[in-house]
């Protein structure tokens, strides 16, 4: 709230005396009369001025006699200027009382806005209070928790910094042993690698079991034989009984009775398993009559599960023992039906509608594009997917088997491998065939659709002892296209991949012609790895065989150690770098939470600041309280009173005026501003002959009762009191008391003066002074004995100028000897004097005695 405050500066030359009025008016504009030699000057000054402007701004104005009513109406409206009806020895009554209305209006609306000041003081307390009661157990609590946050900060800044100790220790420490183990593995599997490789390809890149099943129970009905002869010490030889008297023998690489279970097939058939997780590509078939167990021997029963299954659930359990690979396994199963090539997974009901082709990749090896290709990741989704392919396979009945398999089925299982390690990627194939049966059209009778198949069937196996035969002898051409299967094997076949033959045959006498063909085919595959199995027999590289076997054992043996140390490394690393995440992500969190908080406090604070602010403002604004009305009795008489003549008698006249402060939104202020723009305007034009007078009166500078009193005292005195401590004073005393006195310029009408005059009148705003200066008013009247009223009010005046307004610069009294009766202040410097009063200076500070 801001009080705007303005001052009527008064002065009256009385004789050798100039006086000064001045007088705290939050309404009137600063009006400046000049030089006046009594009051009834001071009016008709004030009147002449308003009544120009009047006539400056209202020319048109009707003269003539005025209606009082209607003056006093216009008193009331926004334009506070009197009628030319005022012109004449009643404008200046009507001026006071119009200013006395005015006085009223102002101090009626001043102690309204003191009411609401104090009542929205008093809401500002309570809303402060509310506040600081709302906000104080809030932001203690914020603080509490902040404080909490930060000591667990501080607990997880040592566990970060001792997790990153512990990670550089055990950096330090692990990661050579680590690298060292590293470079130990890899050179070690590669080694035992080569050394399998070596082991397989000694026994023969193309290996031949052979498999007889046991006699069926039909055909023990009919009365059938069994016309092989098993050596139990001997698992690679098989003899025939062809007659009575002629047996033929048979070498394999290892031969397996009707008494050896699925389980003795599979031990023999793993390395070879193996070698394809090392990379290599493998094939793995059955070659047989009808009915012989070629599918009994690849795929099983659920009960007697095949070397498919074996095969891929050995496959699984490789790959879960090697940590240092990460191996990928997908299934395809299809079959070369009447040399047609079938996708037995594809989703179409129909599998012959999709037709396939064998093509040529850019490394050279076959692929069917388009052939259902299914990620398997357990052994239980292998099965089910062996089960769905075995379902679409093309059986029919022959007369040697119900179920006989009239198509070469091919499950192609893709290995892919990555060397975490060292980075390296493989990736392998493993063919698992179930050929079609192999037999004689004529023996089976074959006619139609059946006897086709028989052709294809017949063709295409014989393609397949083709390409062995050509294998075999290390023709330069292999004939692999000249069927589907020996062209899809191709990559299977030869080379460094590794091949298994089942030779499949029956026990029975019934079929010995077909066992013979079987036994004679499985011999011609053997032979192409006849070199090492010849040295099988030889004792000296039998000797060397074993030796190798025993290392690789041995190293198999280390490389599971190494293997082992490197999980449980990883395992460590894993788990170490898991926690040290773990912290990373609370100490993250944590600090989120710490922001946030930090955030809210900060805005608590500063909202309590602001309140504080707020509380500060109020606080101040208090403390510039406006000047208390004085006691009715003390109450200054309005301006009009300066006149010797009453004020009209109106309703307003008998309020009683109060001192006022204002704002600057006080509508109150805003209905004046125009009649303070008059006053302004009045004042600059009719001022301007009165100041030359001044000046040119002031040129001796005006006497005042501080220089009066000053030349009563001599000179040395003056130092001597300079010397005293007096020295703030004394300047003051020497110095014309005011050196507008001989100017008195008009008041300037920039905003620094009018700061300037507002700070000035707020001195005197306090209600302490107030009263003291209407005490000192009362004081001087009497004691320079003039009962007149107005004269009373100068002396009033310049009481307050001198000694109540600015006691601080109380002039001393130069009537130094001592008359002070007070024994206790006896010695202490007089400082002032006025009547039977004396003002002493005591411990810096003033106390005026009677
Ligand atoms: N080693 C074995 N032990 C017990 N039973 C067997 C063995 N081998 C085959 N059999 C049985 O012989 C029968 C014929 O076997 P399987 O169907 O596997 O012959 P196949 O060679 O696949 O015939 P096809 O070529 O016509 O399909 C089946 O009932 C099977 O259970």
């Amino acid at each position: 709230m801001e009080v705007e405050t303005t001052k009527i500066l008064e002065r009256r030359n009385l004789g050798d005396q100039t006086l000064e009025i001045e007088m705290d008016d939050t309404v009137l504009h600063p009006v400046q009369v000049g030089l006046v030699t009594n009051p009834d000057d001071l009016c008709m000054l004030l009147r002449k001025e308003t009544m120009q402007e009047d006539l400056e701004s209202k020319p048109n104005f009707s003269e003539g006699n005025g209606d009082k009513e209607a003056i006093k109406q216009e008193s009331e409206d926004d334009d506070f200027i009197p009628s030319p009806a005022l012109r004449g020895p009643s404008m200046l009554s009507f001026f006071g009382a119009d200013l006395f209305l005015v006085i009223q209006k102002i101090g009626t609306k001043y102690n309204n806005l003191l009411k609401k000041y104090h009542v929205k003081n008093s809401e500002a307390e309570v809303m402060q209070e509310k506040c600081l009661k709302e906000c104080q157990p809030r932001f203690e609590a914020l603080q509490k928790k902040l404080n909490e946050y930060q000591s667990q900060m501080s607990e997880l800044e040592m566990l970060r910094e001792k997790c990153e100790v512990l990670s550089n220790k055990c950096n330090k420490v692990c990661e050579p042993k680590y690298e060292s183990l590293k470079k130990i593995l890899v050179e070690e599997s590669s080694e035992r690698k080569r050394i399998y490789n070596e082991l397989i390809e000694l026994r023969g890149n193309i290996r031949v079991f052979c498999r007889c099943r046991p006699l069926s129970s039909e055909e023990i009905s009919k009365g059938c034989t069994s016309v092989l002869e098993f050596d139990p010490s001997r698992d690679t030889e098989l003899q025939i009984i062809c007659a009575d008297s002629l047996r033929k023998q048979f070498k394999f690489d290892h031969v397996f009775s009707p008494l050896d279970n699925q389980e003795a097939v599979f031990a023999e058939t793993l390395p070879l398993v193996k070698s394809v997780m090392d990379g290599f590509n493998a094939c793995i078939f059955a070659y047989g009559q009808t009915g012989t167990g070629k599918t009994f021997t690849m795929e099983g029963t659920p009960e007697y599960r095949g070397v498919n299954y074996r095969a891929l659930e050995e496959l699984f359990s490789i790959s879960n023992k090697r940590s240092s690979m990460k191996y990928e396994f997908s299934v395809s199963m299809l079959e070369v039906y009447n040399e047609k090539i079938r996708d037995l997974l594809a989703d179409s009901l129909d599998p012959l509608s999709k037709k396939l082709e064998i093509k040529q990749s850019a490394v050279g090896t076959q692929e069917i594009p388009g052939l259902a290709e299914v990620a398997v990741r357990s052994i239980d989704e292998v099965w089910e997917i062996l089960k769905t392919g075995a379902r679409s396979r093309s059986v029919g009945s022959t007369n040697a088997n119900e179920l006989s398999s009239r198509s070469h089925s091919l499950v192609r299982v893709t290995i892919k491998g990555d060397n975490l390690v060292i980075k390296q990627k493989s990736k392998s194939h493993l063919w698992l065939v179930d050929l079609a049966g192999s037999e004689r059209v004529g023996k089976i009778e074959a006619e139609g659709e059946r006897l086709k198949e028989s052709q294809f069937i017949n063709k295409s196996l014989s393609a397949l002892g083709d390409v062995i035969s050509a294998l075999s002898s290390k023709n330069s051409y292999i004939p692999y296209r000249n069927s589907k299967l020996t062209h899809l094997l191709q990559s299977s076949l030869g080379g460094d991949c590794k091949t298994l033959m089942f030779a499949q045959i029956s026990p029975s006498s019934a079929d010995l012609g077909e066992t013979l063909c079987t036994l004679n085919f499985a011999s011609r595959v053997r032979g192409v790895e006849q070199g090492p199995a010849k040295k099988q027999s030889d004792p000296a590289e039998g000797f060397k065989l074993k030796q190798m076997a025993e290392k690789l054992r041995h190293e198999e043996k280390e490389v599971s150690k190494l293997n082992e140390n490197l999980q449980l490394m990883h395992l460590k690393f894993a788990s170490r770098d898991n926690a040290f995440r773990m912290l990373q992500e609370k100490v993250r969190e944590s600090e989120q939470a710490c922001k946030i908080y930090q955030l809210k406090i900060k805005e608590l604070e500063n909202q309590l600041a602001e309140e504080r602010k707020t509380k500060a403002q109020i606080e101040a604004s208090r403390s510039v309280k406006p000047p208390l009305a004085p006691p009715a009795k003390q109450k200054r008489p309005p301006l009009s009173s300066i006149t010797n003549r009453l004020p009209p008698t109106s309703r307003y006249i008998t309020a009683k005026p109060a001192p006022v402060k204002k704002e600057n939104d006080d509508p109150m202020i805003k209905d004046l501003s125009s009649a303070k723009k008059h006053f302004w305007k009045a004042r600059r034009v009719s001022l301007s002959p009165l100041v030359r007078n001044v000046s040119s009166q002031t040129s001796r500078r005006r006497p005042s009762l501080a220089t009066e009193i000053e030349t009563l005292l001599p000179l040395p005195e003056k130092l001597q009191l300079n010397n005293a401590g007096g020295a703030s004073q004394l300047p003051l005393l020497r110095a014309p008391r005011r050196s507008s006195v001989a100017t008195f310029n008009p008041l300037p009408r920039t905003p620094e003066a009018q700061i300037k005059f507002g700070s000035s009148s707020l001195k005197y705003s306090s209600p302490s002074q107030s009263q003291n200066r209407w005490k000192l008013n009362n004081f001087f009247s009497s004691s320079m004995g003039n009962s007149a009223q107005p004269q009373n009010k100068l002396c009033f005046s310049i009481q307050k100028r001198l000694l109540v307004a600015s006691p601080a610069q109380a002039r001393p009294s130069f009537l130094l000897e001592p008359r002070i009766t007070n024994e206790n202040l006896r010695g202490k410097e007089i400082i002032g004097r006025f009547g039977t009063a004396q003002r002493v200076l005591c411990s810096n500070r003033r106390r005026s005695i009677l």
